[in-house]
């Protein structure tokens, strides 16, 4: 076997290279947007685990999570993104949610230790 070996992007046509540097700073753009709606959410999510754990209420709400799988699913296949993918995402971003109203839940617990 004797392939070409890959090149180094100094090698390839300058044209090339701006449409490389310009598809990276629309990606840029794209992760700081998802960033901050992420912070956003999880803002959200925090108050809604102190309303949970305030109210004796459970971490999840698998009917919630099957209605929003749901929902992103369409939305997802309506923007031509894989929605596996989307449901792959959104239960990743809900897991770590659920750990967060445990958290605060447990220390809410610990906060009222003898009281029951
Ligand atoms: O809506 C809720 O009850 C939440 O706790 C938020 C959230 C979510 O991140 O969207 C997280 C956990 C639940 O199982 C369902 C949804």
């Amino acid at each position: 076997m004797s392939e070409q070996p890959l090149n180094t992007i100094g090698d390839v046509d300058p044209a090339v290279r701006a449409e490389l540097t310009g598809l990276r700073q629309s990606i840029d753009n794209i992760d700081a947007a998802v960033v901050h709606m992420l912070a956003e959410r999880f803002k959200a999510t925090q108050r809604v685990g102190r309303l949970k754990a305030e109210h004796r209420l459970p971490a999840a709400d698998p009917n919630r999570e099957r209605d929003q799988i749901e929902r992103l699913r369409d939305l997802a296949a309506g923007a031509h993104l894989d929605p596996v993918f989307a449901e792959k995402f959104l239960n990743f971003i809900i897991a770590e949610v659920i750990r967060h109203h445990e958290a605060i839940a447990s220390d809410a617990a610990g906060g009222h230790e003898g009281q029951n």
